[in-house]
């Protein structure tokens, strides 16, 4: 079988590749919008489905034959509202004051999909953030790294500072929750262990 990551994200890359897996990168070019009042945990499976089949749309009749897409989305949701990656840096500010000194929900939906079957979830993980003031937030929105994040922060960047605890998959916050997709792998007869039909 041949893995093929439907992800320009740079963090979805290195998760799957710390743990051996073969893979080729095939980043989707699916429309990321979804219908307003959407539940955020409906919108990340809508729009990892949504990804996958994007990228599986593009495969010949012998590329599927052997293929595994396998796509992702993530969202962090507070007070009903789902926030994306932020639009530019007053936006990301904006959702930084949000945060801080609270607890949201991050939702990753995971979708994997072969020639014979389709499967989704999504996973969801607690974070509870530090307050931080004004200055703190600036100077992080300044470093760049809120840009291209869900929420605008990354636990595994700078934005760990913000961090007081989480309840959940840490890999989820970061944007692959590596221990679902094994499961949904496990689904169609796949594994993401060394014992995988991927190694052949
Ligand atoms: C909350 C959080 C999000 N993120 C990232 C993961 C995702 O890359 C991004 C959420 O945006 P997504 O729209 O889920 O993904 P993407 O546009 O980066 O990549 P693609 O659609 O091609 O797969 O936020 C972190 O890296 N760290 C974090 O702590």
């Amino acid at each position: 079988m041949r893995i093929l990551l439907a992800s320009g994200s740079p963090r979805r890359r290195e998760l799957l590749a710390m743990l051996g897996v073969p893979f080729v990168v095939k980043p989707s070019e699916a429309d990321e919008t979804f219908p307003p009042g959407t539940p955020p945990r409906d919108a990340v499976v809508l729009l990892a489905r949504r990804k996958a089949e994007a990228v599986w749309r593009t495969l010949d009749e012998a590329e599927r034959r052997d293929a595994v897409v396998l796509a992702a989305d993530t969202l962090v949701a507070i007070d009903q509202d789902a926030l994306g990656k932020p639009r530019d840096a007053d936006h990301a500010l904006a959702m930084l004051r949000r945060l801080q000194g609270r607890t949201h929900a991050v939702y990753t939906g995971v979708c994997v999909r072969t020639a014979e079957a389709e499967e989704a979830a999504y996973a969801k993980t607690e974070v509870r953030m530090r307050r931080r003031d004004d200055a703190w937030l600036r100077a992080y929105v300044a470093t760049g790294e809120p840009m291209d994040k869900a929420g605008a922060y990354a636990i595994q960047g700078y934005g760990s500072l913000l961090v007081e605890a989480i309840v959940g998959d840490y890999y989820n916050v970061v944007g692959l929750p590596l221990g679902l997709v094994d499961e949904l792998f496990g689904r169609l007869g796949l594994s993401l262990f060394p014992t995988g039909p991927w190694q052949a």
